[in-house]
């Protein structure tokens, strides 16, 4: 897939990885909309993109994914601004161990939500030209991550979601491609929460054992992950797929397969 003239919807793209990603892909000839519950970081971000790529390469849109209102809305006008959609990125997460319901919310129902709002414009059989969208889950959706579980429980919804939806497209000739990607630690703001009681609640007392896994995996870079990212977004190969993107190089997850 070529990106110029692609138009694509990125959610938590006010910074980190969300930002990353419409950076890449602006700057490999596509529109974006940008998506966030944070609109001062979002309406700076915009500011900063159209310098570089002028105003009408982008569209930042207050947004929150917990609300199927605002989510619905804000795809509408990125259709109705770019003409069409093609790439969907459901990134937005959050780490919240104790406001755990948020944590669900957020991380799974909002990736849910996303992708069944995308179908409506994306689907090949309701009148939708395809495309591909890519669910940023994370090696904790792969594996346990102890001190976050609900955190890890909804990466491994993110998954399984994404996987079974990447069947259903291909049985059913949606015309979109499912991928995932599931980082390791990366240097953003969620790495924050670590050091926060107020967010790990009942497994604050695992920050050590967490620093100590973290020293063994390592932390990313940004652009280290949205290489991988580009590289699921361009390849029509790929399909149904989870890219780990590791300190020792991105590899594809294996799964075990069902008779
Ligand atoms: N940084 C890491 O170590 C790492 C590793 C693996 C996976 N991930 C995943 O990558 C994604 C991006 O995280 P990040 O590391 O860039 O974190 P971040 O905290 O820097 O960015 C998250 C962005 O999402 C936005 N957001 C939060 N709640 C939202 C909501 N309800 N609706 C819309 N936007 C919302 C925030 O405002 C922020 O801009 C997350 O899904 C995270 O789980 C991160
Ligand atoms: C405080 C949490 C901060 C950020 C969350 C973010 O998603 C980062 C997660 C990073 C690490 C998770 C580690 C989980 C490790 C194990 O469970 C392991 O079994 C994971 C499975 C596959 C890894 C493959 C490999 O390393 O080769």
């Amino acid at each position: 897939m070529a990106l110029e003239g692609k138009v694509a919807v990125v959610t938590g793209a006010a910074q980190g990885l969300g930002k990353g990603f419409s950076e890449i892909l602006l700057k490999n000839g596509a529109k974006v909309a940008l998506l966030d519950v944070a609109e001062v970081a979002g309406k700076s971000l915009k500011e900063s993109l159209d310098e570089q790529y002028g105003p009408d390469r982008t569209l930042f849109i207050p947004c929150d994914v917990q609300s199927q209102q605002q989510f619905k809305a804000a795809i509408q006008k990125t259709v109705e601004t770019f003409g069409q959609l093609d790439i969907f990125c459901n990134n937005a997460g959050i780490i919240n161990e104790v406001d755990w319901e948020k944590a669900v919310s957020v991380n799974l129902m909002g990736v849910v939500r996303g992708t069944y709002l995308a179908l409506e414009h994306m689907n090949k059989l309701s009148g939708g030209q395809g495309g591909v969208i890519v669910n940023i889950a994370s090696i904790a959706g792969l594996g346990p991550l102890l001190s976050v579980p609900v955190y890890t429980a909804t990466k491994h919804g993110v998954v399984g979601f994404t996987r079974a939806m990447a069947d259903a497209s291909k049985e059913s000739g949606y015309g979109i491609r499912f991928n995932l990607i599931c980082p390791t630690f990366v240097q953003t703001d969620i790495l924050n929460a670590l050091q926060s009681p107020a967010i790990l609640g009942q497994f604050s007392n695992l920050e050590d054992s967490t620093k100590k896994l973290m020293e063994q995996h390592g932390i990313l870079d940004v652009s280290q992950v949205t290489e991988a990212f580009l590289q699921l977004v361009l390849d029509e190969t790929k399909d149904g797929a989870a890219l780990m993107v590791l300190s020792k190089g991105s590899q594809y997850s294996t799964f075990p397969s069902i008779i």
